[in-house]
């Protein structure tokens, strides 16, 4: 990943007309070639960002620029590099799939060219189905034809608003698959979910979004390691009724059974680093007469650290 921001958004604010707030003074550069998965809650302002990035939505305050192109002063630049999947489907449901994608090409003033689209129904599965109308298609090949129009004009970047809101198991996988052949294929991607395990299986980076205001942008894995500390569980052979005080520096919890310990440890500050305290740890409660029947540890998943973020911050 070269680290060119391909967007860059400084101070952008919305305000409705209705007078609802709708962003407060979003900063955010997006890296040419990234996966960027904006996380946030319903009506947290993710659709109102990436429609103003689009030309969809007009800006009350700030900067937003495409490869070094305003969105408004050179609309016609930066919407051209842009391809969007909305989250409502919106196709003519008389026309067949070669139509509708090359249709949408043209609108952009881009020349014929059966090549790319034959390229991109390729890539999507949709080659056979190229003569069906939209309206005998399934639900998922629907959205399939959706992202084929999106890339109907050769854009740089694709946004996906809830690419796979309301699709099977199935269709989500294939969907992740398309979006990553995508990304291998140069083209920058920014999507937006409800999802927290799509943001996990295929993000480059991460923004949580909540009330307007990104609260949080941060590499996927170093979130993850960052906030993500594990937890060790000490199976106890007997029941205490209390953290014996002679282990008070270890922040320990007991289970409301009393046959639990749990540690939490990793990279948080004022912890014992690493795994060298665990064995420590051990050590003291043999020394305290405390026998242990088993040891497990669980990693948090970003599910998790989600909810605490948005809860701490509530
Ligand atoms: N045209 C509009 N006029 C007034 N308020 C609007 C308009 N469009 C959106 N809003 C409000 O702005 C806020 C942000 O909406 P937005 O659609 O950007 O949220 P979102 O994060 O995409 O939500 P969801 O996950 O439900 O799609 C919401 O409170 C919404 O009701």
């Amino acid at each position: 990943m070269s680290s060119t921001p391909v967007i860059s958004i400084n101070g952008l604010t919305k305000t409705y007309q209705s007078g609802h707030h709708a962003l407060s003074a979003i900063d955010l550069e997006i890296q040419q070639g990234e996966i960027f998965a904006l996380l946030g809650p319903n009506g947290a302002g993710k659709t109102t960002l990436i429609s103003i990035i689009c030309g969809i939505v007009t800006r009350s305050a700030g900067s937003v620029a495409v490869a070094g192109y305003d969105i408004e002063r050179d609309y016609r630049v930066t919407r051209a590099m842009i391809g969007l999947v909305p989250q409502e489907l919106t196709t003519d449901a008389f026309e067949s799939v070669w139509d509708t994608v090359s249709l949408s090409r043209g609108m952009f003033g881009h020349p014929p060219n059966r090549q790319h689209i034959e390229k991109i129904l390729r890539q999507l599965s949709l080659w056979d189905k190229r003569k069906n109308q939209i309206m005998t298609l399934s639900g998922g090949m629907k959205r399939r034809v959706m992202i084929a129009k999106a890339l109907s004009h050769e854009p740089r970047i694709l946004f996906l608003d809830e690419p796979t809101a309301g699709v099977d198991v199935n269709l989500r996988r294939d969907m992740w698959q398309i979006v990553k052949d995508l990304r291998d294929d140069g083209v920058t991607i920014i999507l937006t979910t409800h999802y927290i395990e799509e943001a996990e299986e295929m993000a480059d980076r991460i923004g949580v979004i909540r009330s307007g205001e990104l609260i949080l942008v941060e590499d996927k894995v170093a979130l993850m390691s960052q906030l993500g500390r594990k937890q060790l569980i000490i199976q106890l052979d007997q029941v205490l009724t209390q953290v014996p005080a002679e282990l008070a520096a270890w922040s320990l919890t007991l289970n409301e059974a009393g046959t639990e310990l749990h540690y939490g440890f990793g990279a948080s500050p004022g912890q014992a680093a690493g795994t060298d305290g665990i064995g420590v740890l051990l050590k003291q409660l043999e020394s305290l007469g405390i026998v242990y029947t088993d040891l497990t540890t669980r990693q948090r998943s970003l599910e998790e650290i989600f909810v605490n973020l948005v809860e701490a911050e509530a």
